[in-house]
């Protein structure tokens, strides 16, 4: 790959990870502690995306899960780790959810604060589809980890830019939310891949045509 390490500013190092989460499962909970451990943060914070635009762009007729059973979803998730917590900024944001306001507005309200971005390889390999890609790479370390067997890999697009970039083990997950969604629409035990207590949630309010 073709990254170079620039010095990085001093300061709190917080993780920042986006996601729809729709719902929030047991890999997203596996990638967020490997870096929490990998990177040395000091907190991760969980930003559940408002409206996602490239997903809502690609997922035609289908409504996402509402923010207040996403978030609460995510909630679930994290109780009990004291270093993981939800950010609702991209929730209480109007319009599409671009990372890079985050980014932005989270490093004026604490300057010298090192942000570290976790994603997936597949969300990797569309980063120069995102919103102001190249300021977004400017201002963060990517924290990436394989996804279902996909190594990671700089796509193409960013093979030439210098950005920083960290890779993330984790156990191999093919987990997916859209797996979560069919299994629980045909009435299938979700709890392995979402646990007790965000599988409870869905059932009791009959998320995603669970029974
Ligand atoms: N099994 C996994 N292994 C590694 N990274 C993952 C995995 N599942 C999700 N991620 C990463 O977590 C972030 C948030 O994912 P998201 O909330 O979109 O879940 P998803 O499982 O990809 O959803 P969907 O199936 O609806 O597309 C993304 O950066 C994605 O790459
Ligand atoms: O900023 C962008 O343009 C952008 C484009 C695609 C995805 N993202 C972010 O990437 C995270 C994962 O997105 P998704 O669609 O896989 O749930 C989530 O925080 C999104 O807001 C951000």
């Amino acid at each position: 790959m073709s990254q170079v390490l620039s010095s990085a500013p001093s300061g709190a190092r917080i993780g920042l990870f986006g996601g729809s989460f729709d719902p929030v499962h047991l890999a997203h909970l596996s990638l967020a502690r490997s870096a929490l451990a990998q990177l040395g943060l000091d907190q991760l914070l969980w930003l559940p995306a408002g409206r996602p635009w490239q997903k809502l762009q690609a997922g035609g007729g289908r409504g996402l899960a509402s923010p207040a059973h996403r978030r609460a979803m995510v909630e679930l998730m994290i109780a009990g780790e004291p270093r993981f917590a939800v950010d609702d900024s991209e929730l209480e944001r109007d319009g599409a959810s671009y990372t890079i306001d985050t980014v932005r507005a989270r490093l004026a309200a604490h300057p010298g604060e090192q942000l570290f971005l976790l994603i997936g390889q597949d969300q990797y390999a569309r980063l120069h589809t995102w919103r102001e890609w190249p300021a977004l790479l400017d201002r963060v370390t990517l924290a990436v980890a394989a996804r279902a067997g996909t190594p990671v890999q700089a796509p193409p697009e960013l093979a030439g830019m210098l950005h920083r970039v960290q890779i993330i083990e984790m156990p191999a997950s093919a987990i997916s939310s859209t797996e979560v969604r069919d299994r629980a629409s045909r009435g299938e035990d979700i709890r392995p891949m979402v646990g007790d207590a965000v599988a409870g949630y869905i059932a009791q309010h009959r998320l995603y045509g669970a029974l």
